[in-house]
């Protein structure tokens, strides 16, 4: 087995933006990168407004009248009186949302090796198209077959996207905005969300009880704006001098950095990307035990994302709402007003997480999740109890869930939101950084499809306790980044080992490392 040969670990690895500690690249934030990342980031759209529609489109009577005939009789046959949190549970209607995750998850893996043979750019247009196509597919949906095609093609996309797009952007951006850009993934997908739950809003009102195709459909929209968008990119230079196109990757530097002289960091981009061809099977290679600590990450950062129950709201928003009896229209209204604080919140992250870190983010978030969960417990146990029948609800006790979900989203949408795919993305050294990127999507995926299976059965059996598990969750995990996580804020790419190495639990990984390093020197 072909193991990380030891000057690598002094090598360039900042996925080609900055090489030796101390280095600062010239160049300017051009307005081609800036182009270049609204184009790239557009794949988060897609993601983000498959998310939000989904939810809103189960919530909708003629959808559910039409392809889950069983869900729909249930529901209207519901009284008031009946218990309200198992209205929804239908594993048939799950797998409708959840089948797009399988598809993603499947696909990120192929695309690691798309992105690393074709380029990111060929990887993100696969990505566009097969979301168009399964929009359509859905759009004109006649049967639940034709839904379930169509939405494992969106996975399809998905998958792509996510797989390749925050690699390409960590690429192109310079070292300083890194962390902003890579944000910006995280931000397009709170739009995508936004847009989707707009629709929604307006698209349920359609006389007529079509309007739920053109909430579909209207995803063709995201994934052409994709698809076309990146004709006009081209290739990261890390990605042209990975397929040997050394001219094309000098010009290109120069385009998005906007001067000529770029010789230092091309030389640092071509030396890594020579270094990290020494590495043959990224995928052995990142099961070895001295990326042990940062493989951890990997998987936990993207498990304990989902863990925190965030998407309980991004999907079931409208269907929680009306299970707690909030009207038709008001579900939807919350919906959207939910994913407007989504949205600024993740403002709030490309403004602060270089400043205060990626630690402070995180449990302060984390605090902020929890004390939400309890209030909305406590509400929810007090009114619906065990029998989910509450009655009569007032004013007041809407108004305080949802600004209880409100905070709660807020917490989330500048902590692990963005978190989410930033950690990961800067822990790991060039040579397996594709490798890692797919593991963090796979793991998201797997458990986004997870929480979006078994939330509705979730609900009718452990009622309001379904709150207290997401809050058990959110505790854990604070404590475990309190104890194990070390600060990356500041610190260049290159750099990352020294803050394993300094870290108590995990030095201990990087002596044996640099012991065989010094005997292979021998
Ligand atoms: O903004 C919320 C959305 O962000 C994600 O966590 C991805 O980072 C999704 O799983 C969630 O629906």
């Amino acid at each position: 087995m072909l193991s990380r040969p030891c000057e690598l670990d002094s090598m360039a690895g900042g996925g080609g933006v900055t090489s030796d500690s101390g280095k600062n690249y010239p160049g300017k934030f051009t307005s081609k990168v800036f182009f270049t990342c609204i184009v790239a980031a557009s794949g988060g759209l897609i993601f983000g407004y498959d998310l939000g529609i989904s939810g809103g489109v189960t919530s909708m009577d003629s959808f559910l009248e039409k392809f889950f005939p069983k869900v729909y009789r249930k529901e209207i046959s519901i009284k008031p009186s009946d218990d309200q949190y198992c209205k929804f549970d239908s594993q048939t209607l799950t797998l409708f949302t959840s089948s797009l995750y399988l598809a993603a998850l499947l696909s990120s893996m192929t695309a690691s090796r798309i992105t690393r043979g074709l380029g990111r750019r060929m990887t993100m247009m696969f990505g566009g198209l097969f979301f168009a196509i399964g929009a359509v597919i859905n759009g004109f949906a006649e049967n639940v077959l034709m839904l379930i095609i169509g939405r494992v093609l969106l996975g399809f996309g998905i998958g792509f996207a996510n797989q390749s797009v925050p690699i390409y952007l960590s690429e192109i951006a310079p070292f300083k905005y890194r962390g902003a850009m890579n944000i910006m993934f995280q931000l397009s997908i709170t739009i995508g969300i936004l847009i989707a739950n707009l629709l929604n809003y307006f698209t349920a009102k359609i006389e007529g009880g079509w309007g739920w195709r053109l909430s579909l459909g209207g995803a063709v929209v995201p994934g052409l704006v994709f698809f076309f968008g990146c004709f006009f990119l081209t290739d990261s230079p890390n990605s042209l001098l990975e397929r040997d196109k050394f001219e094309e990757a000098k010009v290109q530097l120069q385009k998005i950095r906007g001067i000529d002289n770029v010789e230092e960091e091309f030389n640092d981009l071509a030396k890594a990307s020579e270094a990290a061809k020494l590495v043959q099977n990224p995928w052995r290679e990142i099961l070895t035990r001295k990326y042990r600590p940062q493989l951890i990450f990997a998987v936990l950062i993207p498990l304990f994302q989902q863990l925190t129950g965030m998407n309980v709201f991004v999907f079931y928003a409208p269907v929680l709402f009306k299970s707690m009896g909030f009207g038709n229209n008001a579900s939807l209204m919350s919906a959207l007003i939910t994913s407007i604080v989504n949205f600024f919140a993740t403002l709030v992250s490309i403004a602060t997480v270089d400043k205060y870190g990626r630690r402070t983010l995180f449990l302060e978030g984390g605090l902020q999740m929890l004390l939400c969960q309890l209030v909305m417990t406590i509400s929810i146990a007090s009114k619906f109890g065990t029998s989910g029948n509450p009655g009569e609800l007032p004013l007041w006790f809407s108004m305080l869930v949802v600004i209880a979900m409100c905070i709660y989203i807020a917490g989330f949408a500048w902590s692990w939101g963005p978190l989410g795919w930033l950690v990961p993305s800067e822990i790991f050294p060039l040579e397996i950084r594709s490798a890692a990127q797919s593991i963090a999507v796979a793991v998201n995926m797997i458990f986004t499809f997870c929480i979006a299976q078994v939330f509705t059965t979730m609900l009718c059996n452990l009622k309001f306790g379904l709150f207290i598990f997401f809050a058990v969750c959110v505790v854990g995990m604070s404590i475990f980044i309190y104890k194990f996580l070390p600060e990356t804020k500041g610190v260049p790419i290159e750099e990352m080992t020294i803050v394993w190495k300094n870290h108590p639990r995990w030095s201990k990984y990087f002596v044996e490392k640099d012991l065989s390093c010094e005997m292979g020197k021998i």
